[in-house]
């Protein structure tokens, strides 16, 4: 086939909110004449193919992966070395696979030690988009709908097979950029995987209170602003805040400076200090949820 033609078989690993949302937006683009799901349980896929988000419920790699077009890894990043490895076997010289997972290094190391003389037939991607809720029932059609989906192609990757999973993106409504893998873990420690981080401690640290019912009691849309992330799925943030932990404790170091700044500043009552603080912040958060409502 060539590189953006409609797919046959696209086999999916994690049928869950991205894993699904993928195989949604593929059928409803008319982009894949069959969807195959593989799950960690046979619950999750009965779940998945009751909601019509996959054709068939797989069984066996071997015979699913050798003449998919296109393969997509949408587990915890923890699990893909495991996912990879069976598919590594049985991948067919035209399959094509790519993955999902918010971490980009540790899944490029993963593909260059299972994937040898085939890595040409591996391109990393990350979607920028997702939700608090997890699993094939949380799937959506229009989940990457002119949202921005990263691609950190290996100088190895194939132009076909950048091509086909650029395309299998686009045609869910993603829109494509490029990143370094190191770059995009740097960058996603400070804007994704900090704030999670983030919202579990504060939401942690309160429900570990005594008088936690009082304080949920009055807590309010700030409080749902700041923490709607805590509610995301904790296996699926452990294994990414492990999977980049380094540029994660840079941010988080940073950031502790940061509150120690302002901790000092209302120790001393220095209102100026507490206040230009809040205005940089404001102004570049406006700034920012400006220039998304433009694009
Ligand atoms: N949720 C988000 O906002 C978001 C956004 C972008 C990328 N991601 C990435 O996408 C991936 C999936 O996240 P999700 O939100 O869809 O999670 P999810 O929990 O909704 O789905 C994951 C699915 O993978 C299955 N699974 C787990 N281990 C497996 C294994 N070894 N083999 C086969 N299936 C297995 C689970 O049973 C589950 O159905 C993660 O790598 C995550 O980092 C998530
Ligand atoms: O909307 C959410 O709930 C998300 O957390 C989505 C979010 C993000 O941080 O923006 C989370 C992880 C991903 O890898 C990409 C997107």
């Amino acid at each position: 086939m060539s590189d953006t033609a409609p797919l046959g078989k696209v086999v999916v690993f994690g049928v869950g909110l991205i894993g699904g949302s993928f195989a949604l937006a593929l059928k409803a683009a008319g982009q894949a004449a069959e969807v195959v799901g593989f799950g960690r349980t046979l619950g999750s896929l009965t779940q998945a193919l009751e909601l019509g988000i996959v054709d068939r419920a797989g069984f066996n790699v071997g015979q699913e992966v050798s003449n998919a077009d296109l393969v997509l890894i949408a587990t915890p990043v923890g699990t893909t070395p495991e996912v990879m490895a069976r598919i590594a076997p049985c991948l067919g010289s035209q399959t094509v696979v790519t993955d999902a997972g918010s971490t980009k290094e540790d899944v490029v190391e993963a593909a260059r030690a299972c994937f040898g003389e085939r890595i040409g037939q591996f391109v990393p991607a990350h979607p920028i988009a997702g939700a608090e809720n997890s699993g094939a029932l949380a799937a959506r059609p229009d989940l990457y709908r002119g949202k921005q989906v990263v691609l950190t192609p290996l100088a190895e990757s194939s132009e076909l097979s950048i091509a086909r999973v650029r395309s299998a993106w686009e045609a869910c409504g993603g829109e494509i950029r490029e990143l370094a893998p190191a770059e995009h873990d740097r960058v996603f420690a400070a804007v994704s995987h900090l704030p999670h981080l983030l919202s579990f401690a504060l939401v942690h640290d309160l429900a570990r209170r005594d008088n936690r019912e009082l304080l949920f009691a009055y807590a309010a849309s700030g409080f749902r602003d700041f923490t709607r992330i805590a509610a995301s799925h904790p296996e699926m943030w452990r294994d990414i805040c492990l999977a980049n932990q380094k540029a994660l404790l840079e941010e988080l170091d940073r950031y502790r400076e940061q509150l120690d700044e302002l901790r000092d500043a209302l120790q001393r009552g220095d209102g100026a200090s507490l206040e230009a603080t809040f205005d940089v912040a404001r102004t570049a958060r406006r700034e920012w949820a400006e220039s998304k409502t433009r694009t």
